[in-house]
């Protein structure tokens, strides 16, 4: 077992957002966190993080509770990349990208070409290496992304925690990073939005609704088109891509379900 929760609860302006949450990511595979939104995927991957306290469960690292781990044995193994970061401070895309290494350096060790491997690769597997000297306030959007991903890549954890990857990325951009993690051999737990991807690059899926799971597994057995109906309310079908075959999940407004396809094209005639 490598990263799991236990009946995990956290309360916060007197409301419960995280409702008794119970999964287990299975080591070196990933696991999608979906769920519309406010659904409470970002508080979980904070606690799972140890970002914030649980008001009730655990969670547990292999055999351990996370709560009697030290902090720096958690920032070796944990890395965790939020939807935004955000820095004051005038610093290049390979300062930020070094910030990954701090965990594994004793507070006076000096810099080891291990630790100038680790964020050289990183910047190469997030193709940043030759923005490596750009200031991090002239990135754009994505490329702030990317470099956050490579400054958790840097960091070489056993577990890795996205919170909307994709979310500032081009689709080639969006491919690429969650074709990277999914063949990195680590545990990763990624919140997504897009259902397609999440089908496409996770072992394992669980759908959160109002601080509740309401369904884990294989994405294709878990999103199905009822279940996608109920939790977010949208209609879907699953279809087969043309350009490879794999599964695909065809949404739309429920309105537009219930009418056929022969009143769509009549009115758009
Ligand atoms: N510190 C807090 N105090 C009060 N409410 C909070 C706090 N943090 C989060 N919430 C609420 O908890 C709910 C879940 O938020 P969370 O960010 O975990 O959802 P999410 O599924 O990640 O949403 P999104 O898809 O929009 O990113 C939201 O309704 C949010 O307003």
């Amino acid at each position: 077992m490598s990263i799991a929760t236990h009946n995990l609860r956290w309360e916060a302006g007197g409301r419960l957002i995280v409702d008794g949450v119970t999964l287990n990511a299975v080591p070196g595979r990933m696991l999608g966190l979906v769920g519309p939104n406010g659904s409470g995927k970002s508080s979980l991957l904070r606690l799972i993080g140890g970002l914030r306290r649980a008001s009730a469960g655990l969670v547990t690292l292999g055999d351990c509770d996370m709560r009697t781990l030290p902090r720096p044995a958690i920032a070796r193994r944990i890395a965790f990349v939020a939807q935004q970061a955000a820095t004051e401070e005038d610093v290049t895309v390979e300062d930020v990208v070094r910030l990954g290494r701090t965990p594994h350096r004793g507070p006076l060790a000096g810099w080891t070409g291990r630790d100038q491997q680790a964020v050289d690769q990183a910047l190469m597997q997030t193709g940043l290496a030759a923005k490596r000297r750009q200031s991090w306030h002239t990135l754009s959007g994505g490329e702030k992304q990317r470099a956050q991903i490579a400054r958790a890549l840097a960091q070489a954890p056993t577990e890795l925690l996205l919170d909307e990857p994709t979310n500032h990325l081009d689709v080639q951009h969006q491919l690429e990073i969650l074709e990277l993690v999914s063949h990195l051999p680590l545990t990763s737990i990624v919140a997504l939005h897009d259902l397609n991807l999440a089908a496409l690059y996770c072992d394992e899926v669980v759908v959160l609704m109002a601080g509740r799971v309401m369904a884990a597994g294989a994405p294709l057995k878990v999103l199905t088109p009822s279940l996608i109906r109920t939790v977010f309310g949208v209609a879907a079908a699953i279809g087969r891509s043309p350009i490879d075959g794999r599964p695909h999940l065809y949404l739309a407004p429920v309105a537009a379900a219930v009418q056929p396809v022969s009143e769509h094209l009549r009115q758009s005639a």
